[in-house]
């Protein structure tokens, strides 16, 4: 077994605060949370729209498409690496599914974050405890206030009538399972640093100027 100590972290030259310095902003984490179908893709897209036309660097990292790649289930893996493999490292929805899915993309958002990004994710990360070690983790690697979680609060029944998907349809039918707010918890953030009413007559952009004004208020854009 490869023992902790054996793993060194290696100091490199260029450093984040040069990279911050040329980019004119501060690396974060903009955690978009919340039930499926509440508008985390649609918000965080619309701000990253804004954020480029400001011409920020930023980069969207999205559940939908990660679970293409980096988190795929199983199902997916297996005709290339085999059933051990696929079973070992694809992920689907249980709770330690979950929490691996969220693990590994909050290192991979405090990585960019310390590139100087300014880096929107879209997860339903159901569970408190999973955000809160992300948070940890991007504190830990940049400052306190680097991890600026949204938490996009529209009903489930709204969310429900939307189903864009048509999952909520299959997991009421049961044909689904572990589905979040039907047949598994989903754990609303305590504090959020940005709390959105969704389901209201806002529409996404001005949601996302919303968490625009708290990102200029912050200092983040320079
Ligand atoms: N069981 C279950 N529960 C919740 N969501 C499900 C499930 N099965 C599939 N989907 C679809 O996968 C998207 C959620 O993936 P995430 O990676 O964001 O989930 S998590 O953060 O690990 O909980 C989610 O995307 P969004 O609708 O954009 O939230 C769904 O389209
Ligand atoms: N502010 C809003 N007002 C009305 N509809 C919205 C709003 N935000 C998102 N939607 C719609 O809700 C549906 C789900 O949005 P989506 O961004 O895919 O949610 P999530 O990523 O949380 O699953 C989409 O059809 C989207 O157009």
């Amino acid at each position: 077994m490869t023992n902790e100590e054996d793993i060194v972290w290696h100091e490199t030259t260029v450093d984040r605060v040069s990279r911050e310095a040329r980019l004119g902003q501060r690396g974060v984490v903009v955690w978009f949370t919340g039930l499926s179908g509440c508008g985390k893709s649609t918000v965080a897209n619309e701000l990253d729209r804004q954020l480029n036309d400001l011409s920020h660097a930023t980069m969207l990292l999205d559940g939908d498409n990660i679970r293409h790649g980096l988190c795929a289930p199983p199902a997916k893996l297996e005709p290339e690496h085999g059933a051990e493999f696929a079973n070992r490292f694809g992920l689907g929805f249980g709770a330690i599914d979950r929490e691996e899915n969220i693990r590994r993309i909050g290192a991979v958002g405090a990585l960019m974050a310390s590139a100087g990004l300014i880096t929107l994710t879209a997860f339903v990360s159901p569970y408190r405890q999973d955000r809160d070690r992300v948070r940890q983790i991007v504190e830990a690697s940049g400052k306190a206030g680097d991890f600026i979680e949204v938490f996009v609060d529209t009903p489930l029944e709204i969310c429900e009538a939307r189903d864009p998907k048509g999952l909520y349809k299959k997991a009421r039918a049961g044909e689904i399972k572990h589905f979040t707010g039907i047949s598994d918890p989903y754990e609303a953030p305590e504090k959020p640093e940005i709390h959105l009413a969704g389901g209201d007559d806002r529409t996404p952009d001005q949601q996302a100027a919303e968490v625009l004004e708290v990102l200029k208020t912050r200092g983040i854009l320079g």
